[in-house]
This record gives structure tokens, sequence and C-alpha cells, in this order.
């Protein structure tokens, strides 16, 4: 056999163990606004979510839209700011949000999906009940800061998503939820994200963004973390600049869950997904739970 055969021989057969863990188990994927803003990478990320599906794989798309939000808000002249990595929302804004998430980011995947098949079915926390939200507020020095719609999933009805699993489907889901009253609310999708994978038992939480994983000392690219254990995040979190806090906390919250872990990985490198799942090395930051816990 020549060198190439070699590798690519490798390459597969270093699947296999991967290919019988996950065989049947669900695996959450977070699709961050930032990871998609090049053609190529979404067409390469549908191919992955198809290729997951096509060996047996449960996938199920949690997308967010950050970017495309704040774009069609400066269209149309509306200002908006975060705090702690989280829009501050106003029922103006709020329409936006949930046209932009559910009207186009979530439409644009499950097109980009659906070109390979049948698969992918889009809803939003809306649907049959699937997320109820509670305002949230933050707290900063001392002081709460009200967000305005912003919302904290409270709890998790994940059966539409499951029927559309249990088809052989593809979930493709958009994170805005209404409240106990029917006010729909701005939740944050690396969030929303580790609420359903929660829910649904899942076997992985993968949340892609736009940098290699979590780095110690941010921006040094020397500092990234390849693994690191629950207690040992929850120490650093108070540290973290503001995107990377609901990302991370997502992380703590899905394998305090009982999740088995949770992955940062970098959306600009193309079939990062299949990297992942399908290497023994994996790739980006690995959140585990604490020693003793690990099932
Ligand atoms: N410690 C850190 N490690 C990595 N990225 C960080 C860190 N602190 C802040 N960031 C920033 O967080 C960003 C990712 O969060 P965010 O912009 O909300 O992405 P997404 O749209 O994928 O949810 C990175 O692009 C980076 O600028
Ligand atoms: C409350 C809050 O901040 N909601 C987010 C929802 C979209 C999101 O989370 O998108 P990314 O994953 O691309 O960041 C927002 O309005 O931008």
């Amino acid at each position: 056999m020549n060198n190439d055969a070699d590798l690519k021989a490798a390459v597969l057969i270093e699947a296999l163990p991967w290919l019988q863990e996950f065989h049947g188990a669900v695996v959450v994927v977070k699709y961050g606004g930032n990871a998609m803003v090049d053609e190529d990478l979404k067409r390469a990320f549908a191919q992955d979510m198809v290729f997951l599906r096509t060996v047996g794989i449960r996938p199920v798309v949690v997308h967010g839209g950050g970017p495309q939000i704040g774009a069609m808000l400066d269209r149309l002249g509306i200002e908006s700011e975060f705090r702690g990595g989280l829009r501050v929302t106003t029922p103006e804004a709020m329409d936006v949000v949930r046209m932009v998430l559910v009207g186009q980011v979530g439409r644009e995947l499950v097109g980009l999906i659906n070109a390979h098949g049948p698969y992918a079915v889009g809803l939003s926390g809306e649907d049959a009940h699937l997320f109820t939200a509670e305002r949230r507020s933050l707290e900063v020095d001392g002081e709460t800061v009200d967000l305005g719609l912003v919302g904290d999933v409270v709890t998790v009805n994940p059966a539409a998503v499951q029927d559309i699993v249990a088809a052989g489907r593809i979930p493709v889901v958009s994170t805005v939820a209404p409240d106990a009253d029917g006010v729909v609310h701005n939740v944050n999708a690396d969030t929303a994200a580790a609420a359903l994978a929660v829910a649904l038992k899942a076997q992985k939480l993968v949340v892609l963004t736009d940098v290699e994983g979590l780095y110690k000392n941010w921006p040094d690219k020397a500092s990234l973390v390849t693994r690191i254990l629950a207690d040992d995040l929850e120490k650093v979190l108070p540290d973290l600049a503001s995107g990377m806090v609901p990302k991370m906390e997502a992380c703590l919250r899905a394998v305090r869950g009982g999740v088995p872990s949770a992955h940062v990985i970098d959306g600009r490198l193309a079939h990062s997904v299949l990297l992942e799942v399908f290497t023994s090395k994996g790739v980006g930051t690995m959140v585990l739970p604490d020693e003793g816990e690990q099932g």
C-alpha cells in the first residue's frame, strides 16, 4: 500500500470505536452565528449533520445568529448592546430576533441540510412547549442589570424534538421561547443548547464558534485548554470575557446535568464536528464532569 492509501485507511479505522460508541446516541450541536459566515463552511456543516445521521448518530442542531441579528438591527436603525455576553432586548428588538432566528437563519440551515435529502425539520422554543423561559437579569458589580426580554430556559418539553429524531430526521432549533404567560423571550443559543442536551440525555454537546476553543489567557493563542473538569471551569468562569461566558456556562450546565462531555470547537475549520466525534484526539476544548461523577 502506498502512503496515501495507508493514511486514508488509518483515518477510517480510527473512527471505528467512535462509530460504535456513539451509534444511536443523541448529539446536540450548537452552531454559532460567528461560525456561520462562510458559505462553504455552512455547506460543510450541513454535510456533517447528514454524515452523523447516516452513520446512526442522532444529531440535534441548535443554532445561534447573533451577528445576523446585529446586521438586521443595524439595517433597521435599532440599537442594541450586550451585557455579560447577552443582548439587551427591547420588545422592538425581540421582533427582529424572532424574525431573524426563526425566519432567516433557521430556514437557511434547514435548506442546506435538505439539499442532501428530506432530513431537517425546523422548530423554535415556541413549538409544542419545547422551551419555557423565565426573564433573567444580570448582576454586575453588585448591581442588577435589566436585560429586557432575555430569558433563561426553565422547562424543556423535548417530546417534539424526540418525535422528529425518532422519525430519522434532524431537528433544527431556533432559540426563542415563551415565558409562562406566553411572552416570547430571547434566549442565548448556548444556554438553550445546554438545556436541551440535558433534557434529551444527549451523549455530547458540541458548540461551534469562531475560536479554537477556550483560551486560559485570552487572547494568548498558546493557552488553549484542551480538557477541563467542571469544578475547574467553575473557578475560571468569573474571569472570562463576555462571548465565552454563556458558552462555558452552557458546557458546565450540560455536564452537571448528566451529559458525559461538552466541547467548544472551531467552526472556522471545515468538518470540525467530524474531527471532534470521530478522532481519538478530538479538537477544541473538552469539558468533563468532575472525577467520580463520570458515567
Ligand atoms: N477565554 C476566551 N477564550 C476564547 N475566546 C474568548 C475568550 N474570551 C472571550 N472570547 C471571545 O468569545 C468569542 C466567542 O463568543 P461569541 O462571539 O458569542 O460566539 P458565537 O457566535 O459562536 O456564540 C470569541 O470569538 C472570542 O472573541
Ligand atoms: C440573549 C441573547 O444574547 N441572545 C442571542 C441569541 C442568538 C445567539 O445566541 O447567537 P450566537 O450563538 O451566534 O451568539 C442574541 O440576541 O444574539
